[in-house]
């Protein structure tokens, strides 16, 4: 049976520890063809064995903040440093699509509203907590940040509850309570019933 997606790019957001990556994770493994990733662009130097336009597309600073002012990146605030090294590029996500594959975004608030101006016309799905206690539980359980990125993250999470809550703000959003429960609702939202 062919699997008929309901637009070919999907911007997937919501707070720091909501379960963006262990929901892809699953959709990913069940359709291991369908989506296809975004090559970012990085000005760092290709390590031994990355070939540039398979892993990233390696350019020079120059180049990059040249494009960054041009438009042509879709900009977040990373917390991992670095503002927008690696970067997706709007080209980019236009290629997966012209190769037949599905785009997911997977991009904080910041990166919504960039996406908003460009000529990309996802459909925006928010992932969210079933509340700040449980969120804060989960990103305590990840145990994969400090004590001051957790709190960081908590910050942020206030305006993303906040960003989703506006009117067309998000297509779809699914509480991520019961994992099967949000994944049985990610599916719904991406693979289109009625085709
Ligand atoms: N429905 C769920 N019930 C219980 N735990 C969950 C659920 N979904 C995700 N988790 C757990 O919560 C933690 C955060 O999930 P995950 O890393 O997928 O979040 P994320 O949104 O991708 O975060 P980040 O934006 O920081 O990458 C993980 O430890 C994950 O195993």
């Amino acid at each position: 049976m062919m699997t008929k997606v309901a637009a070919p790019i999907f911007v997937l957001s919501g707070p720091s520890g909501s379960g963006k990556s262990t929901l892809l994770k699953k959709l990913f493994a069940e359709y291991p063809d369908t989506f296809g990733f975004s090559i970012s662009h990085t000005t760092r130097q290709p390590r031994q064995g990355e070939e540039n336009g398979k892993d990233y597309h390696f350019v020079s600073k120059d180049v990059m903040t040249k494009e960054v002012e041009e438009g042509k990146f879709i900009e977040s605030a990373t917390f991992s440093g670095n503002m927008g090294d690696p970067g997706t590029s709007i080209k980019a996500v236009q290629d997966v699509v012209e190769k037949g594959q599905v785009c997911i975004l997977d991009i904080d608030m910041q990166g919504v509203q960039s996406v908003k101006k460009t000529e990309l016309k996802p459909r925006y799905i928010f992932i969210q907590p079933p509340s700040l206690e449980t969120l804060e539980q989960r990103l305590r359980g990840r145990k994969t940040e400090n004590e001051d990125a957790i709190l960081k993250r908590l910050a942020a999470s206030k305006q993303e509850f906040e960003y989703a809550k506006q009117p067309n703000a998000y297509d779809r959003i699914i509480v991520n309570d019961d994992l099967n429960k949000a994944y049985a609702e990610l599916k719904n939202a991406i693979f289109d019933e009625s085709n």
